[in-house]
């Protein structure tokens, strides 16, 4: 499994610095953003807006009418009731706090390689933007053994415990809010036959993101994760009690998500997107940062098996039009956001109707 996500950036090296976050009283211009370095930068929404990202109770009889209910809207909520122990996310909470302040050349022993997957550095998208941003990420695809061994030569089989275990539990999740938000649209088991014979996804593939935003002297003029949308059917993402995720609605703006005890974020990502033809949207997010507590999130960004061609599912198109999408694997789709980024879906979109003129 590994090795194959890891392929796509063999094809894709990318020269990404490290880390050097500035202890600074003032923000350097390097990492100073204005509505030049983002269009939306400044578009947050307006504060007597009623509106607020869903927050659903998995146990709540009427879950997938909510949970369909919000992946048509936002495109994200809020869960609790998730079934994830509460210790698990405290000890993942506190695996990440361990590992970024561990001294930076310890952190850089385990550095990602420009065109490797895993390790530890600025998260990909780095690439697209001018100025940088204030955080630092680790990513897991895989075994951490090798990683983790180098960051704690005698406590990595324990750090690599709770990551197996974190696993389980959220590729369990994933694939049960799978099953509510496509059995909010009529799709059954027998529609999806890379679910596996237990319809429980087995074979799906998937990264952790942990990401540190350290404290930050001028929040306002930084940006902690710039605006993206994820490249996975599902992201289930765990923050510590520090907010700073923003989820953005088109012609609304950008809404702070609050933080929610035990509580984890959903996301839809861009391949959910393609396989409900549109239905749901992708959600654009991103990280603030502020200048009294560092903060933390650990994302599980999940997908199909890496080989496996991904379509708009037949009952979800309209017999009398073509889908959106053509089928790709979601090696396919990495390797198109990774030179085309936020245009990866307009651009696959075009095509599909190019084809379809010609
Ligand atoms: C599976 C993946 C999604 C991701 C690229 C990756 O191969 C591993 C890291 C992921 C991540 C996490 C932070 C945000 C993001 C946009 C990035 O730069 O790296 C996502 C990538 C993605 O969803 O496209
Ligand atoms: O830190 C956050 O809240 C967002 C992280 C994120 O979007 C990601 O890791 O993909
Ligand atoms: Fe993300």
């Amino acid at each position: 499994m590994s090795s194959t996500l890891s392929d796509v950036f063999r094809l894709h090296p990318i020269h990404i610095p490290l880390p050097s976050l500035p202890n600074l009283k003032s923000l350097p211009d390097s990492y100073t953003w204005t509505a030049k370095d983002d269009l939306l930068f400044s578009a947050s929404a307006s504060s007597d807006s009623h509106e607020s990202l869903p927050l659903i109770d998995l146990s709540d009889p009427h879950a997938t009418t909510l949970v369909g209910n919000a992946c048509t809207t936002w495109g994200a909520f809020q869960l609790t009731n998730h079934g994830v122990p509460s210790r698990l996310l405290d000890d993942i909470e506190l695996l990440t706090g361990s590992l970024f302040r561990l001294p930076f050349h310890r952190k850089i022993k385990a550095a990602r390689s420009e065109n490797g997957v895993s390790g530890y550095g600025v998260a990909r998208i780095a690439s697209f933007f001018s100025k940088k941003m204030w955080s630092e990420g680790f990513t897991v695809v895989g075994s951490p053994l090798h990683d983790f061994r180098k960051l704690w030569p005698s406590h990595h089989l324990e750090y690599c415990e709770i990551i197996e275990e974190y696993e389980r539990h959220m590729q369990k999740l994933a694939a049960k809010l799978m099953w509510l938000a496509l059995g909010s649209l009529g799709v059954e088991e027998n529609d999806i036959n890379w679910a596996g014979p237990n319809s429980d996804f087995q074979g799906t593939q998937a990264a952790i993101q942990l990401n540190h935003y350290p404290i930050c002297p001028e929040p306002d003029r930084s940006m902690g994760l710039a605006a993206h949308t994820d490249s996975t059917l599902l992201t289930i993402l765990y923050q510590n009690n520090t907010a700073g995720l923003q989820v953005f609605r088109d012609g609304m703006g950008w809404f702070t998500v609050p933080t929610v005890p035990d509580s984890l974020v959903v996301n839809v990502g861009d391949l959910l997107h393609i396989l409900t033809n549109g239905i749901f949207p992708s959600v654009l997010h991103r990280a603030r940062v502020n200048h009294i507590r560092s903060r933390f999130s650990m994302a599980y960004l999940w997908g199909p098996p890496s080989d496996l061609m991904i379509s708009p599912l037949s009952r979800l198109v309209d017999p009398l039009q073509s889908p959106l999408y053509p089928s790709l694997t979601w090696k396919q789709y990495l390797a198109t956001k990774a030179t085309h980024f936020n245009q990866s879906l307009s651009i696959i979109r075009n095509y599909m109707s190019s084809v379809q003129i010609s």
